[in-house]
This record gives structure tokens, C-alpha cells and sequence, in this order.
């Protein structure tokens, strides 16, 4: 044994690879996190805070002028200088330092630097201060918890023309002029809704004939048609043939259907695997690729089964919750085998991530906002099951019309013919999001709907739509 061995290496330390180590650590086993940038990962600095602090204040003023009475109340418009302030108040001004003293407290040791596998159980580090490699060997775990990265398409000039990607959408100091966003899926349309909020003019361009193509497609008509009145210019169906900008002059994108110029085009298109120089060579795996995991998180093929990854390296499920839960489920895996145990990954004992499969919740954070859990109609049909669905316009909950005046918004349950349980839900509308816990813990649970018809929900509250869609199923 040397001081540079842990039972548990986990490489990356974004959300996911904390709350790895911390589980692993309040299991009694050591843990060391190797990070190349900072300690909290693209969640706390590049994605979804500092969206959702740029996203917030306009939601806000919008949520006030729907209200009569404190609508006479707004009489200006957003401050985007305290907008920006704000949001980089929630990335701490990207300093990681109070990160790591949450770290350390937590009993976790913090190695600066890249990391790479080099054979079983043993991880270089070509530290950060440049004072070269260091050797970690692991008693029990790797976790590679390394993340993803923006995909750039190969769109002839696109690269040429500096495009922005998440990064600097989220970190950006000023709104451009005009905006071009190419990909319209949850990150595309989230920074059309803030950057337009916050005075850019946006286009927003995606190849396929709807926005959240993957969602019901109710959803991306309404955020469609919200993205419009809010002055988004959406162009959908739309394929980009080439990108061209000549010195400081704007950005030219010729697409089938004309050409959009733009001060910045960011690329919303999706996200890639971040293992090209992990190492994985050195374990029989192919560096490049998503690691390929079985439910408590082990991944496939490597001999001795020490190797894990949770969270978007995985690509499971690329949202931070969930990649939490999953850091959740090895860390206890990890710790079971380490005692000796077997630790079966049964469909949900703590050892399987199985809600991944059948009950991943997320929020889309436009205005109105999504509200997801489960499968959507067409993808339960896929999967062979037999299924009806009930819909309701939200606006008629007396809750929802408390909330604002003339609310707009959608809900949909798939419910499973055999088993008479909820497997999807979809809504779309201003705090949607606060009411998605119900339908998820449904889904978990797999309450039977004659048991979920006594879940009476409080009056006057937005989950009053849950009777409603359960009455307009047939209870
Ligand atoms: C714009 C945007 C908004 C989003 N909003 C939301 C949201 O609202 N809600 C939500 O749930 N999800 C959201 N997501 C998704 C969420 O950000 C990711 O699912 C989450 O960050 C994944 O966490 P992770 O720990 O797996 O990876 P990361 O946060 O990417 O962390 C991986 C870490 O590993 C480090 N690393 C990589 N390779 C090495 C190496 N070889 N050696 C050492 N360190 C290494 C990296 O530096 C990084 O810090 C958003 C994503 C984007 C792009
Ligand atoms: N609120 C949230 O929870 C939240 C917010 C943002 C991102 N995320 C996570 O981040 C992940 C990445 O998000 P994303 O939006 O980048 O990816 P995505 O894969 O969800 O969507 C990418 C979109 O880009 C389109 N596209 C791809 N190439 C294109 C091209 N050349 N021209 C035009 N359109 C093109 C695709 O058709 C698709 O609609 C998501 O899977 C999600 O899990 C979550």
C-alpha cells in the first residue's frame, strides 16, 4: 500500500463524480476525485445554473405581467447588467474554491489534474502545476464520472466561424446582436427563450420538423409558438449547408431554405463522449466511445469488473439529477462488493439505476416550462405495450387560473392497459416543473389508478389537473 492509493478513484469531479466519492467516503471507504478544470463540473459553471440563472429574472417579470394588479406594478424592463451579476453569483465568479473545502470536509481527497486509465485499477494524472505525473492505484473502484462535451456538426466553415457552445452561452458577458442557434432541443431553445429575453435577436434553426423533437409533439408547438411572440424567429426543417465569416464582418448560414446571418452561432446540436485520452485503450475498451454500463453502473467488458461511470459519460441519461442517482447506486454497489457482497443489480434494489429506463424526470426551462417523466405515448407503443391516454388543458384548474391570468398550458398521462398504471406524463406551462414529483413518484410506485383516484389533490392548487386527467381517462 503507498499514500497514493484509495478504494475509490473517481475520475471527473462534476456533480456526479462528488456525490460518487462522498457516498463511497460515508460508506467507510477513502476516495480521491482527479479534476482537470473545476471541482463541481459543467453543472455548476457551464450548464444548468448559470441557464437557469439567465433564464430566471425574465420568467419573473413575465410571470408579474400576468397577474392584474401587479402588472400595472412593471413599468420597465429587464436589467441585464443584474442579470448577468446574478448569474455569476451562482457560479461563485468560476471559483471552485468553495467546492473543494466542501471536499475536503467531506473527507475526500482532490488531485488536480488530467487523469487516464493505465491498466487495472491504476490512473496517471498529469498534474495540473505542471509537476508532472503522479500514480493513484485503486483497492477496489475506478469511477470514470468524465462527463461530455458539446457535439460540433461537420458543417463546412462551422468550426471556421468560432461557434459558441453551451460554455459560452452560459458564460457569455454580453448579449449579441443577432443570434443564430443551430439545434433546437432542450439547450437550444433554453438559450433562445434567455438570450432573446436578454435583447438578442434569435434564430433558432433545427433540422427536424418540430422543437424537443423527442418530447410529445404537443410540447413543441407551444414552445414554438411562445418562442415566436417572444420575438424568436424559428425555423424548423431546416438543414444548415455551410457557415462563412470573413474577418470581423457577421456570420453567413446558408440553410435549404435561405440564409440567416448572425453576429454568433452557437451549436445546440447534442453532446459527445469526452474519453478519447482516458486511456481506455489500455483495458481493451475503444477510447472515444460512451462508456457502456450495466444497471448498478459497472461497465461492460473489463475484466474484474473494478470499472464504473455514472453520469453523461455513460449516456444514460444526461441530466445532473439523474446522474446524481447514479452516482447514488454505484457508490453503494461499490461499497457492498468492497464488504464482500454480491450486490445483484435486481430492478430496484439500491443496486440497479433502474428509474433510468422507466422514470427519468426532467424540466425544460422555457416559458412556459416542460415537465417530463416516463415515456411518451409513441415510445410506449414502441416498447409494445398497450396503452390510452387522457389529456386537459391546464388553464382550467381553478389553481392555474389563481396563478395567471388567461393560463395557458397542457398535460398528457400514457397509462398501461395491463397494469393500469401511469408509465408518462408531459406538461407544458408557466410551474409545471413543481408539479412533476407526483407523476414520477406514480411512476415509481406503480400506484394502480384506483388507488391514485384518493390522491386528492389541495384546492385550489395547479395539481388539481391530475383529477382532471384521471376523470378524463374514465374514473
Ligand atoms: C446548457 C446546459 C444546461 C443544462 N441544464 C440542465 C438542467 O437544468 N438540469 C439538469 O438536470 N441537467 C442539465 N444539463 C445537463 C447537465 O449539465 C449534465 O447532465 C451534468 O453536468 C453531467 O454531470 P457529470 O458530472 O456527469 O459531468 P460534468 O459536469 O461534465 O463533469 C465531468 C468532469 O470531469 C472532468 N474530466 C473529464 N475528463 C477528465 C480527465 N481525464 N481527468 C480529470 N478530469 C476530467 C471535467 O473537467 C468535468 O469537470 C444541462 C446541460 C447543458 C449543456
Ligand atoms: N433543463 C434541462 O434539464 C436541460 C437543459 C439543457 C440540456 N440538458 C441536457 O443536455 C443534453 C444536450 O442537450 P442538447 O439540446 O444539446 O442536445 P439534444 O440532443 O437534446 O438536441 C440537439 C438538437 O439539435 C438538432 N441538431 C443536430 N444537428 C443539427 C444541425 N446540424 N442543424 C440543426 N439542428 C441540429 C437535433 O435534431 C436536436 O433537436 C440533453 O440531452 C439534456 O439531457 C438538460
Amino acid at each position: 500500500m503507498t499514500d497514493n492509493t484509495y478504494d475509490v478513484i473517481v475520475i471527473g469531479g462534476g456533480a456526479v463524480g462528488e456525490v460518487l466519492a462522498e457516498r463511497v467516503v460515508k460508506r467507510g471507504l477513502s476516495a480521491a476525485i482527479v479534476e482537470d478544470a473545476l471541482l463541481g463540473g459543467e453543472c455548476s459553471y457551464w450548464a444548468c445554473m448559470p441557464s437557469k440563472a439567465l433564464l430566471r429574472s425574465g420568467e419573473a417579470l413575465r410571470a408579474a405581467k400576468t397577474v392584474k394588479g401587479a402588472a400595472e406594478a412593471v413599468t420597465g424592463s429587464l436589467d441585464v447588467q443584474a442579470v448577468l451579476e446574478r448569474r455569476n453569483s451562482f457560479t461563485s465568479g468560476w471559483d471552485d474554491s468553495g467546492q473543494v473545502k466542501w471536499a475536503e470536509g467531506a473527507g475526500i481527497t482532490v488531485v488536480r489534474g488530467r487523469a487516464r486509465i493505465d491498466g487495472p485499477r491504476r490512473v496517471v494524472v498529469r498534474q495540473s502545476d505542471g509537476a508532472g505525473e503522479q500514480v493513484l492505484e485503486a483497492r477496489h473502484a475506478v469511477a470514470a464520472c468524465v462527463g461530455s462535451a458539446a457535439r460540433i456538426p461537420p458543417v463546412p466553415g462551422l468550426r471556421e466561424a468560432g461557434p459558441w457552445t453551451s460554455r459560452e452561452a452560459t458564460s457569455a458577458k454580453e448579449a449579441p446582436r443577432r443570434l443564430a442557434i443551430l439545434g433546437a432541443g432542450p439547450v437550444g431553445c433554453e438559450m433562445a427563450q434567455a438570450w432573446s429575453d436578454l435583447g438578442s435577436e434569435v434564430t433558432l434553426i433545427e433540422m427536424r420538423d418540430r422543437l424537443l423533437s423527442a418530447l410529445e409533439p404537443f410540447v413543441g408547438k407551444y414552445v414554438a409558438k411562445s418562442l415566436t411572440e417572444a420575438g424568436v424567429t424559428v425555423r424548423t426543417g431546416t438543414t444548415v449547408q455551410s457557415v462563412t465569416k470573413e474577418g470581423d464582418g457577421p456570420i453567413h448560414i446558408a440553410t435549404n431554405l435561405g440564409e440567416v446571418v448572425a453576429d454568433v452561432v452557437l451549436c445546440a446540436c447534442g453532446r459527445e463522449p469526452q474519453t478519447q485520452d482516458l486511456g481506455l485503450e489500455t483495458i481493451g475498451l475503444e477510447p472515444g466511445s460512451w462508456l457502456d454500463v450495466d444497471d448498478s453502473l459497472r461497465v461492460n467488458g473489463v475484466e474484474g469488473g473494478w470499472l464504473y461511470s455514472a453520469g453523461d459519460a455513460n449516456h444514460r441519461a444526461l441530466f445532473t439529477h439523474q446522474g446524481k442517482y447514479q452516482a447514488r447506486i454505484a457508490g453503494d454497489a461499490i461499497a457492498a462488493r468492497a464488504r464482500g457482497e454480491h450486490a445483484a443489480p435486481v430492478a430496484w434494489s439500491p443496486f440497479a439505476a433502474t428509474a433510468d429506463h422507466q422514470a427519468l424526470p426532467a424540466v425544460v426551462f422555457t416559458d412556459p416550462e416542460v415537465a417530463i417523466v416516463g415515456l411518451t405515448e409513441q415510445r410506449a407503443r414502441e416498447q409494445g405495450m398497450t396503452v390510452k391516454v387522457a389529456e386537459y388543458e391546464i388553464g382550467n384548474v381553478a389553481g392555474a387560473s389563481l396563478r395567471a391570468d388567461g393560463y395557458t398550458g397542457h398535460a398528457k398521462i400514457v397509462v398501461d392497459q395491463e397494469r393500469l398504471v401511469i408509465v408518462g406524463f408531459t406538461a407544458i406551462g408557466p410551474g409545471v416543473g413543481e408539479i412533476l414529483q407526483a407523476a414520477t413518484v406514480a411512476i415509481v410506485g406503480e400506484v394502480p389508478l384506483d388507488r391514485l383516484w384518493h390522491a386528492v389533490p389541495a384546492y385550489p392548487t395547479m395539481n388539481e389537473v391530475w383529477l382532471r386527467l384521471l376523470e378524463t381517462y374514465g374514473l
